[in-house]
């Protein structure tokens, strides 16, 4: 959780010494008060408008950039009355991109198209591959030090997408680029807790792999605290997770997919990459990243260990069990195309 969230509207004078937990509750450290410029791209949309709200609150973050083709302003100025302590500017436009981008440490992508009803992730290929591109372009020209969090999907190709452009840049520092898979791990850890009967806070819980159906992976072999499932409990769980978007999809029937719970998720990971930024110790979190972890498949989530440099560590998968052998197998065709269909993409 959050702790910027819970120390709720109370926390302005606090801010320039306040402990700080890091999402596994395993890390207490005193901060110093926010230094980071963060961008968000897509600001006006769905997810951008909450994910703003949430960086605006995040004692870590002094200035925030706020930067879609159009909207910003008013999202801005929205977002800029909030009473902490973090500036606020918003930016329109192609010819604004590089105000919004200059001196950034860390760039948030939920710029693209959302899935509707009967759509898969990779049906907005063609729309977002594009968009994700030319942002990235940007980005490798005027705050190419930055950490990248994308989060347009389909985020399995779209990474792979950012990569390349900065590979032709002469920019890319497989560190600094993330694919957000954080809302797998929220909903995994959601569904387990309701349906396991344990507080929410305690879970702890990786999810490998992707992030489109069935490249998405809970680890419930690993989950704490353990309880005992049942087979029907796990493959349950499982297939809930990776339908987690589609649920969402469907419910909102037409008008879009995970916005407010996705705004926490990306919330959540950027103050990660904050926190690994400021050289806290012990900040875990998944994400979908160059990775070797699995061989043969170039981009993969798993436990990264963020710092100063960015993804400091890729962890391994540690013991899996048959099930999610199983699954890891069954996911490698649709991960390597969606991989290869980016950089072919990219290079195109
Ligand atoms: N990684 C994940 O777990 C998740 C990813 N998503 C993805 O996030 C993306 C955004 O979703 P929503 O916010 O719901 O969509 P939305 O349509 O509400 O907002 C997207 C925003 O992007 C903006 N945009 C389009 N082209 C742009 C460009 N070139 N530069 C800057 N901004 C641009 C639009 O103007 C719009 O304001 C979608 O691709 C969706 O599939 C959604 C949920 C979860
Ligand atoms: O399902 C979608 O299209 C949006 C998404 O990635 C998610 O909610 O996990």
């Amino acid at each position: 959780m959050m702790s910027f969230l819970k120390v709720g509207c109370n926390f302005i004078p606090k801010i320039q010494a306040q402990a700080v937990c890091c999402s596994h509750g395993n890390v207490q450290q005193q901060w110093t008060r926010g230094k980071r410029t963060v961008a968000v791209l897509g600001a006006a949309g769905g997810i951008g408008q909450p994910l703003g709200l949430l960086m605006k609150l995040n004692p870590l973050v002094s200035d925030l950039r706020l930067f879609d083709i159009a909207g910003t302003p008013g999202v801005a100025c929205d977002i800029s009355h909030v009473n902490t302590q973090a500036m606020v500017a918003g930016y329109a436009g192609d010819a604004e991109l590089e105000k919004a981008l200059k001196g950034c440490h860390l760039v948030i992508i939920p710029a693209g198209v959302p899935r509707k009803p009967g759509m898969t992730r990779d049906d907005l290929f063609n729309i977002n591959a594009g968009i994700v591109k030319s942002l990235c372009l940007g980005i490798a020209k005027h705050c190419p030090k930055a950490l990248v969090n994308i989060i347009s999907n389909p985020v399995n190709s779209t990474v792979p997408i950012a990569a390349e452009v900065f590979k032709k840049a002469g920019t890319y520092d497989p560190k600094r680029l993330f694919g957000v898979t954080t809302l797998d791990v929220v909903r995994a850890r959601t569904f387990y807790a309701v349906r396991m009967k344990v507080p929410v806070k305690e879970v702890d819980l990786p999810v490998v792999g992707g992030h489109a159906g069935i490249t998405i992976l809970p680890v419930f072999s690993q989950v704490k605290p353990k309880k005992q499932m049942s087979a029907a409990d796990i493959d349950a769980l499982t297939k809930r997770t990776q339908d987690g978007g589609t649920e969402v999809v469907q419910a909102k029937a037409g008008k879009g997919s995970a916005t407010l719970s996705m705004a926490y998720a990306g919330a959540l990971f950027a103050e990660a990459c904050l926190k690994g930024l400021e050289g806290a110790k012990g900040v875990v979190e998944c994400a979908y990243v160059e990775s070797k972890v699995v061989p043969g498949i170039s981009f993969f989530s798993s436990k990264v260990r963020l710092g100063p440099n960015g993804a400091e560590e890729i962890m391994g998968l540690g013991d899996l069990s048959d099930y999610e052998k199983k699954a890891l197998e069954a996911m490698k065709k649709e991960l390597i195309g969606s991989i290869k269909k980016g950089v072919d993409f990219a290079k195109s």
